[in-house]
């Protein structure tokens, strides 16, 4: 069964595309939007290819380094962490219709039955799972702030903010949310959004549930100002939050020392490999906030921060891929390497 999943999967992408430079899966919305980077970008138009090649010595594929990077995984407990926007899915007009495409979710499925896997966006976790829709995956929405992850043996970890659950199929899990005390002021500060961006052509008010994001993808440049002062307004009366940027967003979180890294230590944490040397995780995102995941791999010592973008940028992954259709490669191979190396 899994080798038929992983057949059709090789057909859906077809195999000889693996080592190819640039894959794009067509967005739903129309053409490939063109992906503004989130930190530096380190090259100018006409030595673009010139300088991505050389960032690619510093941070290479993880498609041709597969076999290398696999070698040290052999006896070890892999998870695997995932971003959602411009990683399993690519970056498209519409934030709401930014699908995932049936290949990706098959293979993010074939992963999720070889490895501990968990899917950590800055959407809300409602809105992630809606998209996935696969159960046996756990979900952290909000940047890390709303994390559905496996069931606790003894209430140990930040015990105010977490409670056990019980989904319709009787299945345990633990939701664990540190920015809980924030939703008052989270939801008056959306109505104000609201109300005071409808003025701003394009401008999108996103309800992320512990975060709110303001999109300006659709904003005329004139407009960009007067937006961003709106945000930097609303803001203003609220001392306890601040505003992050992302892929042509403005995203506002509560000033709490919690973020994507906290929640991978969480996830590892509560899956059992606190202090383990023989846990090798995987982090993939596109994102300045997988940054600070990226981090915590490194810190830790431990696993493969892997950056995806098609263009050079800082970053503290140590392997890349170019877009998600790489990613798909990418995951299909690592399900492979799971059910005949396990
Ligand atoms: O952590 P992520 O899963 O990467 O989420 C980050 C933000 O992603 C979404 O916005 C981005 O993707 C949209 C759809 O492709 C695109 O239209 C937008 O311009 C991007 O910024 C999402 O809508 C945000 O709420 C997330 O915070």
């Amino acid at each position: 069964m899994v080798k038929e999943n992983i057949r059709w999967l090789y057909q859906a992408i077809g195999l000889e595309k693996w080592l190819s430079k640039s894959q794009t899966i067509e967005p739903i919305s129309g053409g490939m939007q063109e992906v503004e980077p989130t930190d530096s970008i380190l090259s100018g138009p006409n030595t673009e290819n010139e300088n991505y090649i050389s960032w690619l010595d510093e941070h290479p594929c993880a498609l041709t380094s597969f076999h290398q990077m696999m070698i040290p995984a052999k006896g070890k407990q892999i998870v695997v962490f995932l971003d959602y926007d411009g990683t399993l899915s690519p970056i498209v007009n519409d934030p709401n219709r930014a699908f995932m495409s049936d290949p990706m979710r098959s293979a993010v499925h074939e992963v999720a039955r070889q490895f501990p896997t968990a899917i950590i966006s800055g959407r809300s976790r409602d809105k992630v799972y809606e998209f996935v829709k696969l159960d046996d995956v756990y979900y952290a929405g909000s940047h890390g702030m709303d994390i559905m992850g496996p069931p606790l043996l003894a209430k140990s970890y930040h015990d105010k903010y977490q409670i056990n659950a019980q989904d319709e199929k009787g299945k345990e899990f633990t939701i664990f949310q540190p920015a809980q005390e924030y939703l008052p002021s989270i939801g008056k500060m959306l109505k104000e959004l609201k109300t005071r961006t409808l003025d701003i052509p394009g401008a999108l008010v996103e309800d992320n549930m512990f975060c709110i994001s303001v999109h300006y993808r659709h904003v005329l440049e004139e407009d960009y100002e007067a937006l961003e002062q709106i945000v930097w307004s609303v803001l203003s009366d609220y001392s306890c939050f601040h505003m992050t940027r992302g892929k042509k967003v403005m995203e506002i979180r509560p000033s709490i020392e919690w973020n994507k890294g906290d929640a991978l230590e969480y996830l590892l944490d509560t899956l059992g490999f606190a202090d383990s040397s023989n846990v090798l995780p995987f982090y993939l995102g596109d994102d300045k906030t997988d940054e600070d995941a990226f981090k915590v791999l490194k810190k830790r010592g431990q696993g493969y921060p892997i950056v995806v973008s098609s263009i050079p940028r800082e970053t503290s992954a140590s392997y890349s891929l170019r877009d998600s259709s790489e990613v798909l490669s990418f995951l299909i191979r690592l399900a492979r390497w799971g059910e005949t190396s396990a």
